[in-house]
């Protein structure tokens, strides 16, 4: 039974497939304190959060059953994602779910700022009759600076452009060809800065983005600008931004995220007549909150069950039809890049995936994290390493990776070879998935087998003399190691050969000396499979 614990409230509906499952406990427990989140979170496999909870290192430390958090929604800087990647717990978010919630919302700010909405209310209930002192602008003909067209910088320009607007937009990732199919003139920061009558950000908040407004952009900022931050706080510098404000070169700003959440009672925007502010409520429809957690729950149970999944914010995410030609060479680059540091001496220095057949047209980079999961599994142990860290062991480690495609791959069948270099040695071995039948390990180095990869193998190099099989089989039987199957190869009569044996249980330390000391063998490997 796999346990859940949601920490932040979240929509039932929502999660009422998880709540649903037979093999899952959902525990509900919201407004926890890290001390206390620490406490419980050991006995959990998942955790389901939104905005408030900040899942810190010292909370995963103590989730030692921890295989994923689940953010509903799309920002996660309130998980220690380089934490959570180093234990190998996987991140994901529900990035789609809450995108015309949080359009609407900016929307809705913009339009109040216009005309002063929640300033004329005030006055209104307050008993005063004020209409001299609330004129406002209209938003056509404006034009609206976009910082961000992703999911919702893309949307909120659909709509400004229907109300009349020019939409004027800075994002670096954003093709000129598909902003011109959305009627959005792509310019530079600074155009944007001196040119628009309403500005409004939807990036993510990064060491770039931090500030990305600021005093010196005040200062040569539109006199009568207003903007609009529905993104995330500390994109706009807030004290710049009061400045501005009291100098009005900003005729009136609304905000829905600050730096700090939730800021401090004397927050100087509370007081600012020109500031209309939200306590980040961007995202806070019905719609929005039950799509996210459908999401986010969907997700979770893929990932306890072992199951694709997708929107994994710390591995890089796989296009669904490449996952489905790719998924049934999951477990063979595993068991290739474990078997082949079985046998290989050294510090691992370089891993290269060769893909042969209809595999060689496709982009073949996912297959690395589990080609590399197999090999450091067997140098770092199964508990440190999993498909999410893989990646980022391997880059701690200086491994480089090296992608190859096959010169026939036109006429071969699909097949994965793997070749690993390391401080001492060159190895490698080929696999196959073969339908009906499952994988096949088809070479160990030059030497063609057909082997299942399970149970135990012993690789035996020798001289090719006659009476050494006899020998090696002497060895084993007085052992009490039965021999399953046996292949042998070698290149030139007399010269180097192999010998792979299938054994049905596990061979001493002892044995494997036994067999080193028979005269002509060169190295025996034993090579165990999970
Ligand atoms: N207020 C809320 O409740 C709420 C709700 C949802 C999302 N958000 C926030 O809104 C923001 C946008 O969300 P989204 O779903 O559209 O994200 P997104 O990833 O789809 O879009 C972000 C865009 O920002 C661009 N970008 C990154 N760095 C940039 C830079 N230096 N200059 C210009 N553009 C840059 C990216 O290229 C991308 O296109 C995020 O910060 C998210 O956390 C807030
Ligand atoms: O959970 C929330 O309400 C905030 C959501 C929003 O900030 C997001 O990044 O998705």
């Amino acid at each position: 039974m796999f346990k859940v614990l949601v920490s932040d409230p979240i929509s039932d509906f929502g999660l009422q497939q998880l709540m649903d499952a037979d093999d899952v406990e959902v525990i509900k427990q919201t407004g926890l304190s890290e001390a206390e989140l620490i406490s419980i979170i050991g006995e959990f496999d998942a955790l389901l959060v939104r905005s408030q909870t900040t899942v810190t290192e010292r909370i995963m430390e103590a989730g030692v059953k921890l295989k994923v958090i689940g953010r509903a929604g799309v920002g996660v800087d309130n998980i220690d994602l380089e934490a959570a990647t180093n234990r190998g717990i996987i991140v994901i978010n529900a990035p789609d779910g809450n995108t015309i919630t949080t359009c609407e919302h900016t929307f809705a700010m913009m339009m109040a700022l216009a005309r002063h909405i929640p300033q004329a209310y005030a006055k209104t209930v307050n008993g005063q009759w004020d209409r001299k002192s609330f004129l406002g602008v209209e938003l056509r003909n404006k034009k609206l600076g976009v910082f961000g067209l992703g999911r919702i910088g893309i949307e909120v320009s659909k709509r400004a452009i229907a109300f009349g607007m020019t939409v004027l937009g800075y994002d670096p990732f954003m093709p000129e060809e598909r902003a011109k199919q959305l009627g959005i003139q792509l310019t530079t920061l600074d155009e944007i800065v001196r040119a628009a009558d309403f500005m409004t950000v939807h990036t993510p908040l990064t060491n770039e983005t931090h500030h990305m407004i600021g005093k010196p952009q005040f200062e040569v900022m539109k006199p009568g600008m207003r903007i609009i931050n529905c993104a995330r706080g500390g994109i706009i510098d807030e004290l710049a931004l009061i400045e501005a404000l009291d100098e009005g070169i900003v005729a009136g700003a609304a905000f829905d995220v600050f730096e700090n959440e939730p800021p401090a009672p004397d927050h100087p925007f509370f007081s600012h007549p020109k500031m209309i502010v939200t306590p980040h409520l961007g995202a806070s429809t019905m719609e929005a909150q039950e799509n996210v957690a459908i999401d986010v729950s969907e997700q979770v149970m893929h990932i306890l069950r072992n199951e694709p999944f997708k929107n994994a914010v710390n591995m890089p995410s796989i296009p669904l039809e490449l996952l489905n030609r790719l998924q049934p060479y999951f477990k063979l680059c595993e068991h290739l890049g474990n078997s082949l540091a079985q046998m290989t001496d050294g510090a691992v220095r370089e891993i290269t995936i060769e893909c042969a057949g209809e595999l060689a047209d496709l982009d073949t980079t996912p297959l690395s994290p589990y080609v590399l999961k197999g090999v450091l599994t067997h140098h770092l142990g199964a508990e440190q390493v999993n498909i999410v860290n893989a990646l980022h062991l391997a880059k701690q480690r200086d491994i480089q990776l090296v992608f190859k495609k096959s010169l026939f791959s036109q006429i071969s069948s699909s097949k994965i070879t793997i070749r690993l270099k390391t401080t001492e040695e060159e190895r490698w071995v080929t696999g196959s998935s073969v339908t009906g039948i499952g994988d096949r390990l088809i070479k160990i180095g030059p030497y063609p087998v057909d082997l299942s990869p399970q149970g135990h193998l012993l690789l035996i190099s020798q001289q090719d003399e006659p009476g050494i099989i006899g020998q090696v089989g002497m060895v084993l039987g007085a052992n009490g190691i039965n021999i399953a199957s046996m292949q042998v190869g070698r290149q030139e009569v007399g010269g180097s050969a192999v010998m792979i044996l299938e054994i049905d249980h596990q061979a001493s330390k002892t044995v494997i000396e036994e067999l080193k000391a028979i005269p002509d063998i060169k190295r025996v490997r034993e090579v165990n499979f999970d």
